[in-house]
């Protein structure tokens, strides 16, 4: 398929404000999350989505991946509104678009082993039980972690591992769409580095669209193709990656690159650097 494998058109995401006795009063308003936002991401993008904390971020993943509705305007994955495909529960929509959070490996069972908790996750995409344990397997490959790792509960594994876990569980979707978001922040910077190296070899060999959000443009730059620049719920600057860092046109994208340290052009993420010094995987 040739068109944008997502789409937002003219997308607001509002809150009521206020309690029960404010609408009684006439009193209650509105917060608006997400402003009328106009997106095309197309397959096999690899889109930074960055801006100051509340600038929309999560919501604007959270409506993508079908937590939340939009208050008005449409999505559209593939060109077919997500609205229509949700009225199908268990239709391949969900399948399709997978997240991973800051901190997907507390997401895990406590009380289930890895290997569990992955089989149970293919046994929802269909895989048939004979070849669950053999796909587990597989996926813990590529994340990088060995099959010892299987018959472990998720308070035996270190962060960095449960993370690559949660990243083994949304991948056992085989999913078109990946949405991280902060998927590293909880991580020390070594670990940061090995799990961003391990989602850009992902993206090229599995082919994924990865949106990915990320208060650290160092990392958006050594990772992402394309970036996406949200101030107040609105989208103020979008384009390549490396243009838009290098040639910030939005004055509010130029402070976010001034405001980093001794700024960014020509750095790579610390993560990454620290990767090619440490890195097992990637
Ligand atoms: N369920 C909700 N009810 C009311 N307001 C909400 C709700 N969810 C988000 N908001 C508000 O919407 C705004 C955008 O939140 P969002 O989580 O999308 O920001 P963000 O850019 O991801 O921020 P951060 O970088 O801190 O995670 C914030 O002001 C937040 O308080």
């Amino acid at each position: 398929m040739s068109g944008p494998i997502l789409a937002l058109r003219g997308v607001t995401k509002s809150y009521p404000q206020g309690g029960l006795l404010d609408r009684l009063l006439g009193r209650a308003s509105n917060f608006v999350a997400l402003d009328d936002v106009t997106l095309q991401i197309a397959r096999g993008d690899v889109v930074g989505i960055v801006g100051e904390s509340g600038s929309g971020k999560s919501t604007l993943a959270s409506l993508a991946v079908g937590l939340t509705r939009p208050t008005t305007g449409e999505i559209l994955l593939d060109g077919e509104p997500l609205a229509a495909l949700m009225r199908d529960h268990a239709g391949p929509w969900r399948r399709r678009i997978q997240m991973v959070f800051q901190d997907s490996g507390s997401a895990l069972n406590p009380r289930k082993t890895i290997a569990r908790c992955l089989a149970q996750t293919l046994a929802l995409r269909g895989v048939p039980r004979a070849t669950r344990e053999d796909e587990s397997m597989a996926l813990l490959a590529l994340v990088g972690l060995g099959s010892e790792m299987a018959p472990r509960l998720p308070h035996e594994l270190s962060g960095g591992q449960r993370q690559r876990v949660g990243l083994a569980r949304a991948l056992a979707m085989k999913p078109d769409i990946l949405i991280a978001d902060e998927p590293v922040s909880s991580l020390d910077v070594s670990l940061q580095a090995q799990v961003i190296n391990l989602l850009s070899r992902l993206t090229r060999e599995l082919g994924l669209t990865l949106l990915f959000i990320s208060h650290d443009l160092a990392v958006v730059r050594t990772l992402c193709t394309r970036i996406i620049v949200m101030r107040k719920g609105r989208i103020v600057e979008e384009g390549p990656c490396l243009d838009v860092l290098a040639r910030p046109a939005h004055p509010y994208t130029q402070l976010l690159i001034s405001s980093v340290p001794k700024g960014i052009a020509g750095r790579r993420a610390p993560a990454a650097a620290a990767a090619s010094a440490t890195s097992s995987v990637g």
